[in-house]
């Protein structure tokens, strides 16, 4: 993984801009602010590169975490072959094209062949993906197949329902409008099984606490 990562970072380093190599990201959002027509040295806007910095580094540090780490950390054996169903996952992540927010609700489900996860796992799991720039089909998926890698199960099924910032606050500007993605894998794909997930979902608590 560390090799890995580092070979990607080489490469991204081809990438870079000429010129731009031995600029500080701090000083790079200092400039994105002067092209907006703003004074990046007055009052309010003085810290405001560093802020970015950190808000920056923390929606996008998915790409140094390792999900098949996560959840090795985390896998037991139990005779269990029922659906495990964590839903309502609050999840935040950044569109790959405008770099906006797009924010919702992930339901993950499983059923086991001999190895369940620590539940816990399941929402890290969500960070891991969400946190990076993403497009909502390609975490669905992204999800799903780190399940099924990791513990072989008889299937996965993920469900994702969001709202998109760059859909809301720009371009088509629709206030109400939410996308759903989903990913069934394995048994998940069978009518029958793929109906008790999505009618599980879509059953609402009473007793809200
Ligand atoms: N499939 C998919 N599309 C997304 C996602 N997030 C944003 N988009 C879309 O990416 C597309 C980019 O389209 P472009 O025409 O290149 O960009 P644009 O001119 O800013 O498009 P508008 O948003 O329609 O103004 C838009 O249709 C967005 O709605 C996502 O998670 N999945
Ligand atoms: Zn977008």
């Amino acid at each position: 993984m560390k090799r890995a990562a580092m070979s990607e970072a080489t490469a991204l380093r081809e990438h870079m801009i000429t010129g731009l190599e031995d600029i500080s990201t701090q000083d790079l959002y200092r400039e994105i602010i002067r092209r907006f027509d703003e004074d990046p040295s007055r009052d309010g806007l003085e810290r405001t590169p560093e802020r970015v910095e950190k808000a920056m580094t923390f929606l996008t540090k998915g790409y140094h975490q390792d999900p098949t780490a996560i959840l090795r950390g985390a896998m037991f054996d139990v005779d269990y072959d029922e659906m495990v169903l964590v839903k309502d996952i609050e999840m935040f992540s950044l569109c790959e094209h405008h770099m906006l927010p797009f924010f919702g609700k992930v339901h993950v489900a499983y059923i086991p062949n001999g190895k369940v996860i620590g539940l816990s796992k399941i929402p890290r799991l969500v960070e891991v993906f969400a946190r990076r720039l993403q497009v909502q089909e390609r975490m669905t998926r992204q999800i799903a197949d780190a399940i099924q890698d990791a513990i072989s199960p008889q299937g996965v099924g993920v469900v994702i329902e969001a709202r998109h910032l760059c859909m809301m606050m720009r371009g088509v500007e629709k206030q109400n409008s939410s996308t759903v993605t989903s990913a069934m894998v394995g048994v998940f794909q069978k009518q029958n099984t793929r109906a008790e997930f999505l009618s599980l979902v879509r059953e609402r608590r009473q007793d809200a606490f």
